[in-house]
């Protein structure tokens, strides 16, 4: 069972995403969260309209048993010296922060036990994805109470997979973004108007990626039933997979990039 209040240390982009999520899903109510954020935006001010506790004092937070570090990996050592000391011994710190490694959080949150976290944006709608580790098993079933109502989830074997969660599926998204924006300009070039195009690039990706929910088919399989041999997918599908300098090579090399970002950060 998710141990609760739960703080929240840094409700940002994918703060604010867990907070929609924990609304969306209904597992955590907003009386039962604090939020801690220097800056705090929409989504903080809207909870703390629903009731929970914005930026309230020390000792207010060694009541919280679950703590979500999700702060940029370059201020970590910052909100920690600010936490250190007045949290509750018996907590578990849920750390969501690329890069920033099991030891380290240990070495400064001791005798917190941890987890680590990779979630990406999409749990705002309840239906997100969380790469889970932890060597602690108390530890990995509080973040997987905490994520799996508003995520798909994976646990990892072994931390450095952690990197790798991260360059497929937590900066996952911004590559479908990518790919979205890329299908709208190419929809100008075609003489669509910027209305059309933008309509037709969002909507085909849509009904795409919810068959590809729906079938639970492999994408090749897909591919085929749109693919009429001799037609306009197949014309630019010789564009997109032109041997060693295609998506694939291109998507590769970007996840690679993304992974050895994350290896770095830490
Ligand atoms: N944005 C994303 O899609 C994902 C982000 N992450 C990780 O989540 C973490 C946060 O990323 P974002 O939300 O994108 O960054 P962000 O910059 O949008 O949010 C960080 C928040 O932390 C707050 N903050 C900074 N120092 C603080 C302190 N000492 N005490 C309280 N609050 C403080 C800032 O005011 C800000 O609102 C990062 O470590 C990132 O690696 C992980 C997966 C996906
Ligand atoms: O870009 C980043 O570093 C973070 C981690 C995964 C998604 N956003």
């Amino acid at each position: 069972m998710l141990a609760k209040p739960i703080l929240l240390v840094g409700a940002g982009a994918l703060g604010s995403a867990i907070l929609k999520g924990m609304r969306v899903a209904g597992h955590v109510a907003p009386q039962d969260v604090i939020i801690l954020d220097l800056t705090p935006g929409e989504e903080a001010q809207k909870y703390a309209g629903l009731g929970a506790r914005l930026n309230p004092g020390p000792e207010v937070w060694s009541e919280a048993w679950t703590v979500i570090l999700a702060v940029k990996p370059q201020s970590w050592r910052g909100a920690a010296q600010i936490l250190s000391g007045n949290l509750n011994t018996g907590a578990t710190l849920v750390s969501v922060m690329a890069g920033v490694r099991t030891d380290d959080l240990s070495a400064v949150f001791a005798p917190l036990s941890v987890a680590r976290v990779m979630p990406t944006t999409g749990v705002a709608t309840g239906k997100g994805v969380a790469s889970l580790f932890s060597g602690d098993g108390k530890a990995l079933q509080a973040a997987s109470d905490l994520f799996a109502p508003m995520a798909s989830t994976v646990v990892l074997d072994h931390e450095g997979l952690i990197d790798a969660a991260t360059a497929v599926s937590g900066s996952g998204p911004a590559y479908v973004y990518a790919f979205a924006s890329a299908l709208e300009s190419a929809g100008l070039a075609t003489g669509l108007t910027p209305a059309d195009a933008k309509t037709l690039a969002r909507a085909t990706l849509i009904s795409a990626v919810n068959l590809l929910d729906a079938t639970g088919e492999e994408p090749e399989d897909l591919i085929r039933k749109v693919a009429s041999p001799g037609g306009t997918t197949e014309a630019a599908l010789k564009v997109l997979r032109k041997e060693g300098k295609g998506l694939d090579e291109l998507i590769k090399a970007a996840v690679l990039a993304a992974q050895k970002r994350s290896q770095e950060l830490g």
